[in-house]
């Protein structure tokens, strides 16, 4: 079964390009003929010369961001997007969500759904939809938005992963926030998963476990393609019978998005360590398992800097009602292990009631893919994908961001000018102050 990555806007051209690359050199051929197959069948197509051409649409407001793209992808040498799979106009959305939404999309729309409808049936079987776009922009935010809403009308038995660049907190785009809201409240509604990456957590990693010096966007996006990548890549589930899973989305979204107000995932990997240290560096499983169970209940993104006085809460404490600090509850929790021994791995550390909110049991809330062939040069590596209250910090910031901006009506005329009414502003807070209240009472 394939994905069909949709790249909206510069963030979502750049970080898709650098996860299809990724995933591309990691399943090259050798002894991991099997999952080299289904993972090129997952994300690219072979032309008639044997080239590999990824299954992907590329849409932007301008066009500078996709010819880089494309370009970079041929000058591999490895694989190509398709000649005709990419849509760009003169000008962007200047960071202008209903310029995008309203205005943008709308006057697209046929072109857009007609490249995604040329790559979905050139899918023997497919899985679901990949939309990747940052949340901060006009483009990736209001045309994403607009076609993650054509997308669910057209295919709406398929599966849409939506994955977000969060921005950083300072420093970017004035009306970040509202864009943010607006994307957010929207897509809670059409999709069936939102996997976030935060550009400042990312960042921290690209300088204090990568020691890179001078951190470009290429770095922070190699990072978060590996991520993705670990996920992404075929793996063996419960349900796979010893083969590997060929519905990726469908079996990410069964295990951790069990409800409709719970759709936020957030993923930490470990070990992530610099190219040239790799081959000094040990790992066992026992150690990677422990920091990484610590990452997830202390909510650290990092190896570096964990709280280890985070603890869980026993049963008799919950039903007290004591709240655990800064104890991060868990509703689902993916593990994905790669690599040597994978099959030996005790996990039991992650099936610990203690961990997830009362109302799913562990077998419920906690599954493990397992693939035995090391990722991205990793001998062992181990990433999870977490439905939890990772997140909450960072959304009631945005959403508070916003807020105090639109009590004084800052910028608002700027929308409204597109179509975006104040009521609509207010219904997208309220949506989300709904999912915030969700995710705080997760216990
Ligand atoms: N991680 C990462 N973030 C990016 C990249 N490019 C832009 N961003 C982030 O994306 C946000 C800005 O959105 P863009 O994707 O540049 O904008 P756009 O969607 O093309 O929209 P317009 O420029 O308004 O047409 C900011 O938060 C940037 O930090 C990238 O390559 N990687």
């Amino acid at each position: 079964m394939s994905v069909v990555t949709v790249q909206l806007g510069q963030c979502g051209n750049q970080v898709g390009q650098q996860l299809l690359h990724s995933l591309l050199c990691d399943a090259q051929e050798g002894q991991r003929k099997e999952l080299c197959t289904a993972s090129r069948e997952r994300f690219f197509h072979q032309d008639t010369h044997g080239e590999l051409v990824a299954r992907a649409v590329l849409i932007d407001m301008e066009p500078k961001v996709i010819n880089q793209s494309i370009s970079r992808a041929a000058r591999s040498g490895m694989w190509r997007y398709g000649e005709t799979s990419h849509f760009s106009q003169k000008q962007g959305s200047g960071n202008n969500w209903a310029n995008g939404f309203c205005v943008h999309g709308p006057a697209h729309r046929e072109v857009v759904e007609e490249l995604v409808r040329r790559e979905v049936e050139r899918c023997d079987r497919l899985s679901g939809l990949l939309a990747m776009m940052s949340v901060a922009g006009g483009t990736g935010s209001g045309v994403g938005t607009y076609v993650t809403q054509c997308l669910r009308d057209v295919y709406p038995k398929s599966f849409i992963l939506n994955h977000l660049t969060w921005p950083y907190g300072t420093g970017e785009v004035i009306v970040q926030n509202y864009n943010s809201v607006l994307t957010l409240a929207h897509l809670y509604q059409l999709s069936d998963a939102i996997l976030v990456h935060e550009n400042d957590t990312v960042h921290q990693i690209c300088s204090q476990l990568l020691n890179i010096k001078h951190i470009s966007f290429a770095d922070v996006n190699s990072v978060i393609a590996h991520q993705l990548g670990s996920v992404l890549q075929p793996a063996l589930t419960a349900d796979s019978q010893g083969a590997y899973s060929r519905n990726p989305l469908g079996e990410l979204v069964s295990a951790l998005c069990c409800h409709p107000e719970f759709k936020l995932l957030s993923v930490s990997s470990i070990p992530q360590v610099p190219l040239a240290s790799m081959a000094y560096s040990s790992f066992s499983w026992p150690s990677l398992l422990k920091h990484l169970r610590q990452m997830l209940i202390s909510n650290t993104k990092m190896e570096e800097g964990i709280d280890w006085q985070v603890r869980p809460l026993a049963a008799a404490e919950r039903s007290r009602n004591l709240t655990a600090g800064s104890f991060n509850t868990s509703l689902a929790n993916v593990l994905i292990l790669r690599g040597k021994d994978v099959y030996s791995t005790e996990t039991a550390g992650f099936e610990d009631p203690a961990l997830y909110s009362s109302w799913l049991s562990p077998q419920e809330a906690f599954s493990v893919w397992k693939s035995p062939v090391p990722f991205n040069k990793y001998e062992k590596s181990a990433t999870l994908v977490s439905n939890s209250q990772a997140l909450l910090r960072p959304l009631d910031s945005m959403v508070g961001g916003a807020w105090n901006m639109f009590a004084s009506r800052a910028y608002i005329h700027q929308y409204t000018k597109f179509g975006i009414s104040e009521e609509d502003f207010l219904d997208s807070f309220s949506s989300l102050e709904q999912v915030i209240s969700s995710y705080k009472e997760l216990r």
